[in-house]
């Protein structure tokens, strides 16, 4: 049976951005489904970065005015409507005909920071020339080849994008048992069309290591991030921090920002979940740059409980995608939404009219 067209209305049981799951999945191939869906050997991190969401309790707030609220915040230099951004998702026509275009037309409709993947299947131009284009951040894939990188860096310098978000978690893609069950393969017609072409996987000799003599050997490493600060003029953000001593690393070496994530559970299985490292995180950072995290965002709740515990915003990953496939941009754009009046109706009875209230005193830790 082929896979059903995308919605073209929000029909009423579609409430909560997890209602999307079922659609999205009538509507992808069994392989595009593994993808998104796949985390990494057992997808123990996958499930823990929900169940912490619901293990924080919050406290409730009484009789305090909300009134005049909202959720406006300010970042590297820039006023964004609410802390619910998109993150970094690689090959989005996978999951809709006009890929990354139809999660940018979505995004703009609801005023969210996208981050557009270095693998993308929509050029970093296109994105950012589309007539109603979101506030955007580039992520980058460190190349082996550096002056890959540069190239990358300056297109996304020259097409108006804030922010370079540097992802250090993935050296290696993860062992996804899921996307090897499905046979995964990105279908021929799909490429990363940013990258001149994919570069050649590095290969070890028969009785090397694939990993120790193979992949490692154009992995990055700090010396790259050292290297990005002295080039870029963008502030540089580096995503898939869960380690203290990692942050605290990358701040003395002068980066501009953290993303506390563990890739959506998709690298290395049995990390904790992200909300659980946020913490430590944020205590050594102690306000030296900003944090923001991903990893189980699933509710406004769970933006606020992230907020509360140190982030200043947050990304959400496969469920803007779930509702990219099943209803496009306005599927894209309706996620948003939820999530976001989800978060203000928290907001309004925990006492927190605006963002820079809320805390961790809001929860019941
Ligand atoms: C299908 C898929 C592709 C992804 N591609 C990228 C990518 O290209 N770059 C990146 O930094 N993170 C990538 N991620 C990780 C997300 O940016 C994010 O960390 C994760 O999805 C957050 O978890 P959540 O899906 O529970 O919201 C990808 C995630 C998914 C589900
Ligand atoms: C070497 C890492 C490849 C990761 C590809 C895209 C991604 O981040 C993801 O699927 O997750």
């Amino acid at each position: 049976m082929s896979p059903k067209s995308p919605l073209t209305v929000i029909p009423p049981d579609i409430v909560a951005v997890s209602d999307y799951e079922a659609y999205a999945r009538e509507r992808l191939s069994d392989m595009a489904w593994a993808y998104l869906q796949a985390g990494a050997g057992d997808e123990h991190t996958v499930r823990r970065n929900l169940e912490a969401f619901s293990e924080i309790l919050l406290k409730g707030r009484v009789l305090g005015s909300a009134a005049g609220g909202h959720t406006r915040l300010s970042l590297f230099g820039h006023v964004y409507e609410h802390p619910i951004f998109l993150a970094p998702v690689a090959y989005q026509k996978l999951f809709h005909s006009d890929g990354e275009r139809a999660t940018a037309l979505g995004a703009a409709v609801t005023q969210t920071l996208m981050v557009l993947s270095t693998l993308s299947t929509v050029t970093l131009e296109e994105v950012a020339q589309a007539e109603t284009a979101p506030p955007l951040w580039f992520q980058l894939y460190l190349q082996a080849d550096r002056s890959v990188s540069l190239d990358l860096i300056h297109r996304a310098q020259r097409e108006g994008y804030r922010a370079l978000v540097i992802t250090v978690d993935a050296a290696m893609a993860g062992v996804r048992n899921r996307e090897q069950r499905a046979g995964f393969r990105l279908p021929p017609h799909l490429s990363a069309v940013n990258l001149p072409s994919q570069s050649p996987v590095p290969t070890a000799a028969p009785g090397q290591s694939r990993v120790f003599d193979g992949l490692m050997k154009t992995a990055p490493g700090w010396d790259d991030i050292e290297w990005v600060l002295s080039e870029a003029r963008l502030p540089v953000i580096l995503k898939g921090i869960m380690a203290p001593e990692d942050a605290d690393h990358a701040c003395r070496m002068g980066v501009h920002g953290l993303i506390v994530s563990n890739h959506g559970g998709r690298v290395l299985d049995t990390l904790p979940a992200a909300i659980e490292a946020l913490p430590t995180v944020a205590a050594v950072v102690a306000g030296r740059v900003p944090i923001l995290l991903d990893g189980g965002i699933r509710r406004g709740s769970d933006v606020f409980k992230a907020l509360a515990l140190g982030a200043s915003a947050v990304l959400v990953g496969r469920p803007y995608v779930q509702a990219l496939a099943a209803a496009g941009p306005l599927g894209v754009a309706h996620a948003i939404r939820t999530l976001r009046e989800e978060l203000e109706v928290v907001m309004a009875l925990s006492g927190t009219p605006t963002l820079d209230r809320i805390r961790a005193e809001h929860l019941s830790l």
